[in-house]
């Protein structure tokens, strides 16, 4: 008895003295074990965001899958009945499953030869729904003849240059085994008349084009005409309706189609309105229409939520979201005007948060270049500008007719495959639920999933604050509850974004300091400056990266836009700022999306590797006109 006593005495000596000893080290466990205990206060400032689950979602999936509303896993590309060069492409690409809308589409364009009207979800895939049969049917007419002319079977029409560029990449992927067999013409590149017309004449097996880019093609080449055409598709459909396509459509099938010599139809869109009835009218026989867009009860990628806001609140709530990192990943953040976008940008720079801006105004190349680099994770927050000021059927008495809106309505964003995107944050509400729909579609796109965000501003606190005002936000109640029903049919719920508002208080001296300092005048010369350089950057460049590609990585568009008074201290959150649990850690604070914390940048390869070397040389530098 006495020998099993003092054994454990003796173990309790020696526990007691390791913890005498190591007494750093168990205290620092303990820190620890708190921390971990305690950070649900921290993250109770926005807890449904910053919730884990909500974070495993959006960035463990990051490998190229279906949700499974949208796959059809039943089905494979294979018993679909493919070309194999076909379907190798498709393999390269990752897909594992066609998409429902693919599937039926694919299956109704080859078997039945319908006609397809199809209304699915944004990021279901519709582009390769009707690019996939297109290439197929292609690939079979020219295994049964013996000729290898070219002629021209397929005219793509999407409503901007950004649309045809994406669609015409995604062929090219497509079609990377069989690019000897179906060549491709992006019309809407500037190629210069003579050169277009050329390559036209070529026959290229599909042309994809805006609706005036193909009308000024037939004004520009008399007596052409595609005699084996055999489909014809409208992507966005709704969209090249607002825009004001009609008269151009209208002059392609009176005067330059024949589209009655059986022409298969393709029109398609996330959201379909009664304008694209006249289309139906005027371009399909008997088409199928497939609705493929409800979202079942236990799978929702998407979780949307909003908050009820004053005006100038939103550059505080924005303002603590992005310096405490409470959205982890990409951000895609939608402004309502060109100006409100640069003020944005400005009062984020002060606070040392870098952004991106995508807006009409930048030149073509530049919006391109800027998607491609966000695509590629350059970059972890874009302003995007939508200017889109359609309204919902329900507002008949403000609609305007198609073509009065055709400038309003301009967005560079709709129907823009951007990748990986873990928040969409509507800053400013759109004016339509149709819209609405189109934004949120740019995260939890291809199975992917993500968040939306949406500022409200509440009708009592509209116009308080003449600065930060905006004039489509006096409706936004009104059009939350139209967004609200729309979701709510497609089988979404919105839900309210909780978090102590008493904790943002802390920040809104900084906020207001930061606010003031940026004037109109700072506005309208970042807004020059900005034009200015993505000029140069655009037309001076462009040749020099079709010679030199590898260049095109090191520029940048997210560069300070103007020397608004900047004061250093508001890039650092003092500690006094934080939310308790989080002043211990104040590493892990910050949203530090594009230098390391320590300030040091990323070197690959090292201080004296070749890879550095490379990134020091500025093409813009380096450039002789
Ligand atoms: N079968 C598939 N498997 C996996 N990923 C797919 C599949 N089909 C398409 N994708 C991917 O899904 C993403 C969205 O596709 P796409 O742009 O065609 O969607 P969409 O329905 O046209 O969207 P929007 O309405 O916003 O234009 C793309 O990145 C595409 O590569």
């Amino acid at each position: 008895m006495y020998i099993w006593f003092s054994i454990i005495g003796d173990l309790f000596d020696l526990l007691a003295f390791f913890f005498f000893f190591y007494r750093k080290f168990f205290s620092f466990l303990i820190l620890q074990i708190c921390l971990a205990l305690s950070s649900p206060i921290y993250l109770a400032l926005i807890p449904s965001i910053y919730s884990p689950s909500t974070y495993n979602r959006v960035h463990t999936d990051m490998a190229v899958q279906v949700a499974k509303d949208y796959v059809d896993e039943d089905v494979s590309f294979e018993s679909l009945h493919l070309d194999p060069r076909l379907i190798q492409a498709i393999n390269k690409l990752g897909y594992e499953h066609p998409t429902l809308v693919q599937t039926q589409s694919i299956k109704l364009s080859l078997e039945d030869k319908k006609d397809i009207i199809a209304r699915a979800s944004t990021g279901s895939g519709k582009t390769a729904a009707y690019c996939i049969p297109i290439i197929q049917s292609i690939l079979t007419d020219r295994e049964g003849s013996r000729s290898s002319e070219h002629h021209t079977k397929a005219i793509i029409l999407v409503p901007t240059k950004e649309l045809s560029k994406q669609v015409s990449d995604f062929l090219n992927d497509l079609c990377v085994f069989c690019s000897k067999e179906v060549r491709l013409l992006n019309a809407t590149e500037s190629l210069g008349d003579d050169l277009l017309n050329s390559l036209v004449d070529e026959h290229p097996e599909i042309i994809i084009s805006t609706p005036s880019k193909l009308v000024s093609i037939f004004e520009n080449h008399k007596n052409l005409t595609f005699a084996d055409l055999k489909y014809f598709v409208i992507d966005e459909v709704d969209l090249v309706v607002s825009y004001g396509y009609n008269d151009d459509l209208e002059k392609l099938s009176d005067q330059y189609l024949n589209m009655k010599q059986g022409v298969q139809v393709f029109m398609m869109s996330a959201t379909l309105n009664e304008d694209v009835d006249a289309l139906k009218k005027r371009f399909c026989t008997k088409p199928a229409v497939l609705r493929l867009q409800d979202v079942s009860e236990d799978n929702k990628d998407l979780r949307q939520y909003y908050i009820k806001t004053g005006e100038l609140d939103k550059f505080l709530l924005i303002y603590v979201i992005l310096k405490l990192n409470l959205i982890k990943g990409k951000i895609l953040i939608f402004v309502n005007d060109l100006d409100r976008g640069y003020r944005l940008k400005l009062y984020l720079q002060n606070f040392g948060i870098r952004s991106c801006i995508l807006n009409s105004e930048l030149p073509l190349n530049s919006r391109l270049h800027i998607v491609e680099q966000f695509n590629k994770n350059v970059y972890h927050l874009l302003i995007a500008t939508d200017e889109s000021n359609e309204q919902d059927a329900e507002d008949k008495d403000e609609k305007k007719s198609s073509k009065s809106s055709k400038k309003a309505d301009y967005g560079v964003s709709r129907g823009v495959d951007f990748k990986n995107v873990a928040c969409v944050l509507n800053f400013d509400l759109p004016t339509s639920s149709r819209a609405y729909i189109h934004r949120v579609g740019r995260t939890a796109r291809a199975g992917k999933s993500g968040i939306s965000l949406s500022f409200v501003v509440d009708a009592k606190e509209w116009g308080k604050h003449r600065a930060s005002s905006l004039a489509t936000a006096r409706k936004d109640e009104k059009v939350m509850e139209r967004i609200r029903r729309a979701q709510t049919k497609l089988g979404y719920e919105l839900e309210p974004y909780q978090f102590d508002k008493a904790q943002l208080d802390n920040f809104r001296y900084r906020m207001e300091d930061s606010f003031r300092s940026i004037t109109r005048a700072a506005i309208r010369e970042a807004r020059l400056r900005e034009i200015k350089m993505e000029l140069i950057t655009s037309e001076k460049l462009k040749r020099h990266f079709e010679e030199n590609p590898e260049d095109l990585a090191t520029l940048r568009h997210d560069k300070a836009v103007s020397k608004v008074r900047s004061d250093q201290n508001l890039k650092d959150v003092p500690d006094y700022l934080l939310p308790k649990a989080a002043r211990k850690n104040p590493s892990q604070v910050g949203f530090v999306p594009f230098n390391r914390s320590n300030g040091r940048k990323r070197r690959r390869g090292g201080r004296n590797g070749k890879d550095w070397k490379k990134r020091k040389v500025d093409p813009l530098k380096k450039f002789r006109k």
